[in-house]
């Protein structure tokens, strides 16, 4: 035991970089790692947050000590009377899905950026109070990508000065809104407007759905819970729902009127804001499950790299401090790294590229304010790729660092199963990843045809503007030290974008309508996306090291973390870099030597690198992946408690085990 705690103390001893600095810039601030690391702090030692093992709980006891933590929560806001960011971080330490995920992160924003500063001033005390408690009504059994096709109706009845709430079909009942089960009291309802006959499309209405006093459904209301999802644990402790109304009757001004309106004689108005905005609460979700992203996958991989310095396989004798000899450290196999540093790369690169994407959010807002709708097709382009990019990434990397793990890392102790479970349904809600993709190459589409107009790119896209130079440009590569230069990396991201992007653009004049060309071919459209969100995260991370970056030794290591991240990414595109000619096969060849070269310096820093995520045990939920590296008699420890244990002969044995044996028994005596 006390040989493995000190194993993990040597690893830390060999940092060359200080982990308290590294700690500041993973989590943004000073302000962001002092007000983090409080309520870290705070959620582990209180035993009203304990983590029991989630995976041996009935759906019955899993919802309920969801709904326990979460009024516990509020209690503990309210006791310690909590700022809006310290309340987030404490649900985020909490780590227990529950309503209140949808009530605080897409109810309330559905509200703020769809409604009136009128309707705002009505329903936002209330929902902030927690007076009533919401959900997010949109996707419907029939109808999840294509929120245009949604069947939910809101006829407007002049007589009563009302909306009419209907489900015609089965199709049209709403369906997987989290809380909606057996919780909330409200919706955001999306639903077709139809007023004066005429059909409108989707629009947000809110509506009451269960009684503030029995909470009972409301007349016309059915509603109940979708049912288990996968993995034991995980989401299972969120009552996702179904609703279907029977011509539900609400106010006329519960429509959320800030994007169009409808009169009291019943007059359909638009007003002058873009009517994406009634997706806004999609935008803000995105951009923050991108942060979220990166979370997911740093947990893991702080698990499995936790474990990997611990776990020893084969090798030739080593000695250890002490002189004993022990097998070799399952880290120090090449194959073990070459899975496990790309994947602590990723999160370091995700980490900020959520950063960036939440300042290209406030700055969206701050423009909506002032009527500035400009970067809206931006804003929306880079949240729904980089949703698609980083959640594919996060939960396949969550995946590998089970794996990573052998055994141990399938068992629930590890924290990885359910970690996984708990994730992988990010690559489909807010938007399925190929959707998003779609929307993403659309956008570069466009972008590609205005350039023949004269207009300039922006923002993310501004590297377009050099589509003459980019798309006949060769890489300088001539050393695998070249390979560290920054500027030939970009240029080798940029050239395979853009010439992805391009012969796109070609390829879809050659068919007789612009929708049958997306539709024919939507799959390299699909990888055209891609090579430009991963240009973007390649670029804001080359633009994050060139900032002023304090602490000894911190920049040398983002550096090492940055090049393994895009050589890895050059490694596994490798088709899309060669046949684009943006590299040559030499070329490709030197970035995997210095990719292999880089492995080797990361090496004796990846402990520390992973302790600068500032994880506590309880957060972590893993045995394996504990700060002190004391697995085997936790696992062992663990594995007594499992239910199955709680006697030494199982329920069941005389039933089932003892006859058999007897059975068979008397048949061998016969
Ligand atoms: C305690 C705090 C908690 C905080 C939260 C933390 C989150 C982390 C964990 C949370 C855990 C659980 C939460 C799970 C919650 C899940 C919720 C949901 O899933 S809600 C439902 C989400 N549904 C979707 O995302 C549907 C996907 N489909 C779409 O978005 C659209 O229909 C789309 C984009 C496919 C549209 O396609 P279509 O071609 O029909 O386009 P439109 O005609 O509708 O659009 C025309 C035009 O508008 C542009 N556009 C589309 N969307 C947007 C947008 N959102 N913003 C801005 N612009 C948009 C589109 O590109 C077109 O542009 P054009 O110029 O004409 O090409
Ligand atoms: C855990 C979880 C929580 C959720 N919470 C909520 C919530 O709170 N509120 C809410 O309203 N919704 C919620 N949802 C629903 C979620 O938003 C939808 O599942 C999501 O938008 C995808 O829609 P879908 O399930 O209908 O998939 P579909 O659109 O049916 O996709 C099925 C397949 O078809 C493909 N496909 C679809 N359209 C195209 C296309 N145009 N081109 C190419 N391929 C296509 C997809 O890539 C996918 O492979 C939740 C879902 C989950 C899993």
């Amino acid at each position: 035991m006390e040989r493995i705690m000190d194993h993990l103390a040597h690893e830390r001893s060999k940092a060359q970089f200080s982990v308290e600095e590294m700690k500041i810039i993973w989590a943004g601030s000073l302000h962001a790692f002092q007000v983090s690391d409080r309520i870290a702090r705070l959620v582990a030692s209180d035993p009203g947050f304990r983590k029991d093992n989630r995976a041996v709980l009935s759906r019955k006891e899993l919802f309920k000590s969801a709904l326990r933590k979460a009024a516990y929560v509020w209690k503990r806001i309210n006791e310690l009377a909590l700022s809006e960011e310290e309340a987030s971080w404490l649900r985020f330490y909490v780590d227990e899905l529950a309503y209140a995920y949808i009530h605080w992160g897409m109810f309330v924003p559905a509200i703020k950026g769809s409604a009136t500063e009128e309707q705002q001033q009505k329903w936002l005390p209330l929902a902030n109070n927690m007076q009533i408690i919401g959900t997010y009504a949109q996707t419907e059994l029939g109808h999840g990508s294509n929120v245009r096709g949604l069947e939910t109706t809101a006829t407007f009845d002049q007589e009563t000065d009302e909306f009419i709430i209907h489900s015609p079909t089965l199709t049209s009942s709403k369906w997987w809104p989290g809380g909606l089960g057996k919780v909330a009291t409200h919706a955001v309802v999306y639903a077709r407007l139809i007023t004066d006959g005429q059909d409108y499309g989707v629009h947000g209405f809110l509506v009451q759905i269960r009684s503030l006093d029995d909470h009972f459904p409301l007349p016309g209301v059915t509603v109940g819970d979708i049912g288990m999802k996968f993995g034991s644990g995980a989401f299972n402790s969120i009552d996702n729902g179904f609703l279907r109304f029977n011509h539900v009757r609400i106010p006329r001004n519960q429509m959320l009127m800030k994007v169009s309106r409808v009169t009291r004689q019943g007059k359909y108005v638009e007003s002058n804001v873009p009517k994406q905005l009634l997706y806004g609460a999609m935008v803000y979700v995105r951009q923050i499950i991108v942060a979220d992203a990166s979370i997911a996958l740093s947990r893991a991989v702080c698990i499995a790299t936790r474990y990997s310095a611990v776990r020893r396989q084969f090798g030739p004798p080593h000695e250890d401090e002490n002189g004993k000899g022990v097998e070799t450290q399952v880290i120090d196999y090449k194959t073990q790294q070459s899975r496990l540093f790309p994947l602590l790369a990723s999160a370091y690169a995700f980490r900020f590229v959520g950063e960036w994407l939440k300042w290209l959010y406030t700055d969206l807002i701050q423009k909506l304010e002032a009527n500035d709708f400009s970067t809206l097709p931006e804003a929306h382009a880079c949240t729904a790729g980089l949703k698609s990019l980083t959640t594919s990434a996060a939960a396949d990397g969550i995946k590998e660092c089970w794996k990573l793990c052998g055994g141990h890392g399938y068992l629930s102790s590890s924290g990885l199963p359910e970690l996984y479970a708990a994730f992988v349904p990010a690559c489909t809600y807010e938007g399925d990843n190929i959707v998003l993709l779609l929307q993403v190459s659309r956008f570069l589409m466009k972008t590609i045809s205005q350039l023949q107009t004269g207009k300039k790119p922006i923002g993310t896209t501004a590297y377009m503007a050099h589509v003459e130079h980019l798309i006949q440009c060769r890489c300088t590569v001539q050393k695998a030290e070249d390979w560290l230069n920054p500027s030939v990396i970009l240029e080798a991201f940029e050239a395979r974008a853009i010439r992805l992007s391009v012969a796109c653009a070609e390829n879809l004049t050659k068919f007789a309508t612009p929708l049958q060309g997306f539709s024919e071919l939507s799959p390299d459209l699909v990888e055209a996306a891609v090579a430009h969100c991963q240009l973007i995260v390649v670029s804001k991370f080359i633009e994050k090291l060139q900032q002023n970056i304090e602490g000894n030794g911190v920049k040398q290591q983002l550096e090492t973390l940055c090049n393994i991240y895009c050589l890895n990414l050059i490694h596994k595109h490798l088709g899309d870099f060669l046949s684009t000619g943006s590299i040559s096969p030499k070329q490709a060849s030197l970035a995997s030597d210095q990719l292999r070269s880089r492995y080797s310096k990361l090496r004796s820093n990846v402990i520390a690198l992973v302790d600068a995520f500032n994880y506590t045990d309880h957060f972590l939920g893993s045995v394996l992946g504990r700060y002190d590296g004391n697995v085997y008699p936790k696992l062992y420890e663990e594995a007594w408690k499992d239910p199955l244990n709680d006697s030494i002969v199982p329920d069941g044995y005389h039933e089932y085990i003892q006859p058999l044996l007897k059975q068979q028994l008397q048949n061998a005596r016969l």
